[in-house]
C-alpha cells in the first residue's frame, strides 16, 4: 500500500500495524434506535473483553500454537430439526485453480468457482495434495493439454518444459489423473477440516477490530498447514456483511456507533439478522469429493452455520464441530483483538445468535 507508508511503520505484506487499543469510541449511547436497553447499556462480561490487537495478517502467521491438537466435538444433526434450504443445490463449475505459496512455506491451491444462481467468483482454498476438483479435472472439448495446465487441471507441479496435464516425469511418484475417478480422498484418509468462510473486507484487509473475521481466517489457515493435518478447505463466499454487501454493513456500523447491536443494526435496515446461505458452500464441498459418509470437520461456532452446511438431503455430513475461540481467551489476552466493538459483537453472537461460545 504504497499510499500509506508515510502514515503507518513498514509492514510485513498483508500485516497491519500494531495500534495501540483505541479509546471507546462505540461507546453505547442512549437512542431511540437502541432496542435492548439492558443489555446494551451494561458492561461486557469480563469473559468478553479481549486486551490485545492483532490485526489480521499473512495466514498462519499471527497464531500461536496453543493447543497441540484440534479439539473437536463430535456432531450429530440427524435429531435436529433441519432448517429450511433450497430443494436443490446450486451447479457449480471450478474454472480455474492455482498454487499459491505463502510466506509460511505451506502452499495452498485456490480453486475459482462459477455457478448458476449468482455472478461472484466464489472461492476454495485447499490445503494437502488429496483433495481435487471434479469439475476442474473434467475433460473439456477440444482442449489441449496446455489448455489443461493453463486452467490448472493438472497433476503433481508444473515446471517449465512440462508438456502433460496427466503425468508429470519430474514428479517422483507420477501418476495418471483419470478424469472420471472420485476426487475423493486416498485410503487413510480421515474426515478433512473445513472451514466456510464469509468475506469481510473490514476484518480481513482493513484492519477492523469490530469483528474477528481476519483473525478466524487465519487461524483456519494456520489449522490446515500444521504438519499434522491433512485435507483440508476453507470454502471462502462472497456474502459479505453476513450476505447484506458491504454498504449496508457500512450503514450497519454507523448504527452501531449509534448504540445498536450487530443484529439490531441489520434489523434496522430492513435486513434479516443473517442473509447468508450456504448452498454454494455444500455444492462446492461435493465437487471437491467431501460429501459422503467420510463426512467432514467443521471450523465453526455457528449452530445454524453446522446443518446448513450439510444440504437439504445431508448430502456433506458434518462429523465433528472445531471451535473457532478467540484468541484473545485462548492465550488469556496476551494476543487476538481489543476493542470496544469486538465486546459487542461477541456479546450479540452468544446472546442473539446462540453461537456456541462459551
Ligand atoms: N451485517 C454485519 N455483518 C458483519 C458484521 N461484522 C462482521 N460481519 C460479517 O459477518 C460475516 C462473518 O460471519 P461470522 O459471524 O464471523 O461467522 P459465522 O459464519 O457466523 O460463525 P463462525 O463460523 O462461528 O465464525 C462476514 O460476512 C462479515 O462481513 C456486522 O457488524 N454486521
Amino acid at each position: 500500500m504504497p499510499g500509506l507508508t508515510g502514515a503507518m511503520p513498514e509492514l510485513p505484506s498483508h500485516a497491519s500495524p500494531n495500534y495501540p487499543p483505541r479509546p471507546s469510541s462505540a461507546r453505547r449511547v442512549s437512542s431511540e434506535l437502541d432496542l435492548n436497553h439492558v443489555e446494551a447499556q451494561s458492561p461486557p462480561p469480563p469473559i468478553l473483553v479481549s486486551p490485545a490487537f492483532t490485526p489480521p495478517s499473512t495466514p498462519g502467521t499471527a497464531t500461536p500454537p496453543i493447543h497441540k491438537g484440534i479439539r473437536s466435538i463430535p456432531v450429530d444433526t440427524t435429531s435436529q430439526k433441519p432448517p429450511k434450504l433450497l430443494d436443490q443445490l446450486p451447479q457449480v463449475d471450478c474454472v480455474v485453480r492455482a498454487r499459491i505459496p505463502t510466506v509460511t512455506g505451506a502452499e495452498m491451491f485456490l480453486h475459482l468457482y462459477q455457478n448458476n444462481v449468482d455472478n461472484k467468483e466464489h472461492l476454495a482454498i485447499v490445503f494437502g495434495p488429496n483433495i481435487r476438483s471434479k469439475s476442474l479435472d473434467a475433460p473439456r472439448p477440444g482442449e489441449t493439454e496446455l489448455d489443461r495446465m493453463i486452467r490448472g487441471a493438472y497433476t503433481g507441479r508444473l515446471h517449465p518444459g512440462r508438456t502433460s496435464s496427466r503425468v508429470d516425469p519430474q514428479s517422483s511418484s507420477p501418476h495418471n489423473t483419470s478424469t472420471t475417478q472420485s476426487s475423493t480422498a486416498g485410503p487413510g484418509h480421515s474426515s478433512p477440516l473445513v472451514r466456510i468462510h464469509s468475506e469481510c473486507y473490514t476484518g480481513e484487509t482493513a484492519w477492523s477490530a469490530r469483528c474477528d473475521c481476519g483473525e478466524q481466517l487465519d487461524e483456519a489457515a494456520r489449522l490446515m498447514s500444521l504438519p499434522s493435518s491433512q485435507d483440508g478447505v476453507i470454502v471462502y463466499l462472497r456474502q459479505e456483511g453476513r450476505g447484506i454487501g458491504l454498504g449496508e454493513k457500512l450503514k450497519a456500523y454507523n448504527l452501531q456507533d449509534l448504540g445498536s447491536d450487530t443484529v439490531e443494526a441489520n434489523l434496522l435496515l430492513r435486513h434479516p439478522a443473517d442473509a447468508r446461505s450456504y448452498g454454494l458452500a455444500t455444492a462446492m464441498l461435493l465437487d471437491l469429493g467431501c460429501g459422503g459418509d467420510a463426512g467432514i470437520r467443521l471450523l465453526t461456532n455457528n449452530p445454524d452455520k453446522v446443518r446448513a452446511v450439510e444440504g437439504p438431503n445431508r448430502e456433506v455430513i458434518v462429523k465433528e464441530r472445531v471451535p473457532m475461540i478467540p484468541l484473545a481467551w485462548k492465550s488469556g489476552g496476551k494476543r487476538g483483538i481489543h476493542s470496544v466493538e469486538i465486546e459487542g459483537y461477541l456479546r450479540a453472537k452468544i446472546g442473539k445468535m446462540g453461537h456456541m461460545l462459551e
